[in-house]
């Protein structure tokens, strides 16, 4: 996490993000493994059209990925995730004759809303805004 290390010298604002596919285990029973994997790609994909060259995007484990935001605020932070929620909502997915949807869901924490002595810590932040994202019914952005 060199970035947030570095964001927080330099005093600039960083958001991190977790963002994880609704209910995807049964993407993969229901279609199966290849198909589960497609849906991954278009996640990956619509991160790299919708974020800044400079943002870092992460695979983390299997169908989690971590963004991190530098010179981001919170609000812009949080219209980039929720723009990238509704669009992937969005998308229609194939496999012969049956079309599907997926959602995900999104924990984010900008280091100007946290404690200075929580700022190495912006991660697990994020991981438990993802985690009220989840309990409050998925599909939303939590932060
Ligand atoms: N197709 C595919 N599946 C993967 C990959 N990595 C992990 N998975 C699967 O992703 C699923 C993750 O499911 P869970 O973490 O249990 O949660 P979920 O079904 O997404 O449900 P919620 O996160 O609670 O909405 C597991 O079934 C893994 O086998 C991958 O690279 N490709």
């Amino acid at each position: 996490m060199n970035e947030i290390t570095r964001a927080n010298r330099q005093q600039y604002t960083v958001v991190v993000a977790m963002i994880d596919i609704d209910h995807f285990k049964k993407v993969n029973d229901t279609y199966g493994h290849a198909v589960g994997d497609v849906v991954i790609a278009s996640v990956a994909t619509l991160l790299r059209q919708r974020l800044r060259q400079t943002d870092i995007i992460g695979r983390y484990g299997g169908e989690e990925f971590l963004v991190v935001l530098p010179y981001c605020e919170a609000e812009d932070g949080w219209k980039k995730l929720e723009n990238i929620r509704e669009y992937f909502s969005r998308l229609r997915f194939r496999q012969g004759d049956i079309e599907f949807a997926c959602t995900l869901s999104a924990g984010m924490v900008c280091s100007a809303d946290v404690l200075d002595e929580e700022r190495e810590r912006l991660l697990v932040t994020a991981d438990e805004a993802l985690y009220r994202a989840k309990r409050g019914g998925r599909n939303q952005v939590c932060q």
